[in-house]
Order: structure tokens, then C-alpha cells, then sequence
């Protein structure tokens, strides 16, 4: 029993020292401003280890929102500023019922507990942003989206925004629509009228990731893919 207890602490401790040591590699550079994850593949993970929907879904949130070592806190750790998250598109609603009310409970679940106590924000401080047509979502998930968003309003630096009832295409559309109406004149329509209009706004992507191994695009930021140094960047506390 001692024998294997000395060999899986050693297997911690070297764990650990691999970790630091790749995290400290990773610091040295060059190290993207701003990183994009399409949040993919969650209920194929389901069946091949036979779990419910729900619990492949809250194991892809896990990953991502919890602290010590998961996406988030790697990514802040490292030096990444703004991070993006597509966690419900359009596209999604046409999901079952079920599995879309599965997503939404989450989102209140998770979101609803970032405040004081949670660790994740209050090591690194960051601001929660929501986009999307919100006024899609169900009461539970813009209960937790109130919280996250409230919660996390005077934090500055950086920035976790999560896309949701979100498409890329959606959101140019509405920008155009925005900029009319602001202008009532077609002829006021610039890239960087557009961009002021966005839901998300800018600064552009330097990575865009999607996990699952599927090379899609899946309408997401598809404004803010085109790195454009004419454009002036909006709301320069997200740089
Ligand atoms: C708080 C927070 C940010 C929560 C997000 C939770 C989460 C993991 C959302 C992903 C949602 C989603 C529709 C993924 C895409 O396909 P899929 O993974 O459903 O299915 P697939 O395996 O069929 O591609």
C-alpha cells in the first residue's frame, strides 16, 4: 500500500512540474491577444462513455470554467486578455426541446454562481460579457447571464465573453440594421460604422479553436476573423 502510495505521488509531483514547465514555456511567447473555442463534440463524448447529455455538457463547462488548470484560467494564466466562447448558436434552437432546456439550466447553473465566491474570477478578475439575441433565451439562463454579467461589471482587463442564441451572420445583419436606423441613411454603412454595431464588437481574433476534431467554421465571428488595422478598435477595454 505505501509502495503504491510513494509512486502515485510521484506521478503527482511530476504531473505538476511537466504542467508548469509547459505553462511557462507557453509564457515565453508570442502569445495571442484574443482566442475564439467553438465549444464542439460534447454529446459525442457521451457515447463512448455511455453519460447522459446533460453530464457531457456540464464536463464541457467543467473544463472550460473550472479553476486550477482548465481552458479559462490556462488561457488567463498564460497572458491571453480576451477570450470568446460560442456556447449556443442560433442554429441550436432547432435542437430537441430537452437538450436545449439541458443548455440553459447550465448556463444558469454556472453563470448564476460567478460572484464573490467563486475563484475562478476572483483570482484572475475578470469581466463576464454575454452577446447574442438574449431575448430568445428562457428565464433560467438569463437569470445566471444577469448575475455572471452583474457581478463581473467593474472587473477590468480581462474579458470572458460568451456567445449566445449567436451567429456571426446574424449579428452582421443586425449591425446593418442598427446603422440604418441610427443614420436613417443606407450611404452611413462603413466597416467601421458596422463594427461600432456588432454584438460582440471588436478587438479581431488572433485564434479561432474548435475542439471535437471538426474542421467547421459554424458561423461564428465572422466580422472579427479579418484582422483590419484600419479599423478603429471599440471599447479600448477590451484591448
Ligand atoms: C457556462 C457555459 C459557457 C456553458 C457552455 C456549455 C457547453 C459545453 C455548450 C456547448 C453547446 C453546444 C451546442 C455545442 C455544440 O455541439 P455538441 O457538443 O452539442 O454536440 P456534438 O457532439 O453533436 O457536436
Amino acid at each position: 500500500m505505501h509502495l503504491f502510495y510513494n509512486i502515485y505521488k510521484a506521478l503527482e509531483n511530476a504531473f505538476i512540474y511537466v504542467n508548469k514547465l509547459a505553462l511557462e514555456t507557453l509564457a515565453r511567447g508570442p502569445i495571442p491577444r484574443h482566442v475564439a473555442f467553438i465549444m464542439d463534440g460534447n454529446r459525442r463524448y457521451t457515447k463512448d462513455d455511455s453519460i447522459s447529455i446533460a453530464a457531457g455538457y456540464l464536463a464541457g463547462s467543467n473544463t472550460l470554467m473550472k479553476p486550477r488548470k482548465k481552458i479559462v484560467d490556462l488561457c488567463f494564466e498564460c497572458g491571453i486578455n480576451v477570450i470568446y466562447l460560442y456556447a449556443f448558436s442560433l442554429e441550436n434552437f432547432h435542437r430537441p426541446k430537452e437538450q436545449i432546456d439541458i443548455l440553459m439550466k447550465l448556463l444558469d447553473g454556472t453563470l448564476g454562481e460567478v460572484g464573490e465566491n467563486d475563484p475562478l474570477e476572483k483570482k484572475h478578475g475578470f469581466r463576464i460579457r454575454v452577446s447574442g439575441r438574449l431575448e430568445l433565451l428562457d428565464d433560467n439562463a438569463l437569470r445566471g447571464i444577469a448575475n455572471a454579467m452583474n457581478a463581473t461589471k467593474n472587473n477590468q482587463g480581462k474579458v470572458l465573453n460568451i456567445c449566445v442564441a449567436y451567429t456571426g451572420r446574424d449579428e452582421i445583419a443586425s449591425a446593418i440594421r442598427e446603422t440604418v436606423a441610427d443614420s436613417g441613411f443606407p450611404g452611413k454603412i462603413t466597416a467601421k460604422s458596422l463594427t461600432e454595431n456588432m454584438f460582440i464588437g471588436f478587438p479581431p481574433l488572433d485564434i479561432l479553436i474548435r475542439t471535437s476534431g471538426v474542421y467547421r467554421w459554424s458561423d461564428f465571428m465572422l466580422w472579427q476573423c479579418h484582422q483590419d488595422t484600419d479599423i478603429e478598435v471599440v471599447g479600448d477595454e477590451l484591448v
